[in-house]
């Protein structure tokens, strides 16, 4: 059963048809990218996969299930954690705090367990503290656990938004530009993050991105939108030769950032 599955998925704000048509399959341990240019529809497509927005038309299926009737939360629940354009960490926490709050959604106990810092309690927590420093270990973080999130550098934001959304055990994780507004150096670290994301984790990743180099050197297949229409689908070899993709989007001069 594919991981998740968008079968003409449409959806109209007002009289705009912001996204027509959108189909795609992603299988377990995949690594597909959408790109395409401003305004043509990535945004809305990814908040449609995710449930924050309800799709006008079609169907979105997670391992088969269908996530339309579902809120944000439970889709969550269901394996999908995503970043967005904008950093949305907790600048004033630590870096291991904010891993930590990212993985509550994984606690069981309730208030009372909280307020009286029962057994279930404390085992729950110390259990989520490992494992939010062994995800900051793993990708390098471990010293800076201590730091406050908004105080660390741009690049090292973007990647801690990264290990919070991993935190969460998600099976398909969804990345808004990774690498929005980063130098080459932190390009490059960002994209070890993915590749060691995908390698240790087995978890199948969609991502928009603008750098098209990065996207050509890291996704397995990519979808090109464009004014909310699906224009090409393929292997990045054939997406870099495909015209309709020179000509909506490579042509104008956003090639090889
Ligand atoms: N909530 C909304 N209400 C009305 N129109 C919207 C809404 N969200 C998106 N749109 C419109 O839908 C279209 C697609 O926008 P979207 O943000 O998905 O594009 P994008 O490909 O992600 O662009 P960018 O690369 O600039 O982020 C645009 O015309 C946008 O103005």
């Amino acid at each position: 059963m594919s991981v998740l599955e968008a079968k003409n998925v449409g959806i109209t704000f007002g009289g705009l048809r912001a996204v027509n048509d959108f189909n795609l399959t992603l299988e377990q341990g995949e690594l597909v990218a959408i790109i395409g240019p401003n305004g043509a529809g990535k945004t809305t497509s990814f908040n449609m996969l995710t449930g924050i927005y309800k799709p006008t038309d079609g169907d979105i299926l997670i391992e088969g299930q269908s996530i339309l009737k579902k809120q944000p939360h439970e889709i969550s629940a269901m394996g999908v954690a995503r970043t967005f354009q904008n950093i949305r960490l907790f600048g004033k926490l630590s870096v291991l705090d904010n891993v930590k709050v990212a993985m509550k959604c994984k606690t069981t106990y309730g208030f009372a367990d909280a307020i009286f810092r029962t057994q279930k309690y404390r085992r729950e927590e110390q259990m989520i503290e490992e494992k939010a420093s062994e995800l900051l270990e793993l990708f390098h973080m471990e010293k800076i656990s201590g730091l406050q999130a908004g105080n660390l550098p741009y690049g090292e934001q973007r990647k801690l938004e990264i290990i919070r959304a991993l935190g969460t055990d998600p099976k398909i994780l969804f990345l808004d530009e990774p690498a929005a507004g980063m130098n080459q150096v932190e390009i490059e670290d960002v994209m070890n993050v993915i590749a060691q994301v995908r390698q240790k984790f087995d978890i199948t990743v969609l991502l928009i991105e603008h750098h098209m180099s990065m996207v050509m050197k890291i996704a397995e297949r990519i979808k090109v939108l464009d004014f909310g229409e699906t224009i090409a689908e393929g292997a990045p070899e054939e997406i870099q030769k495909n015209p309709y993709v020179i000509e909506a989007y490579l042509g104008k001069g956003e090639s090889g950032q």
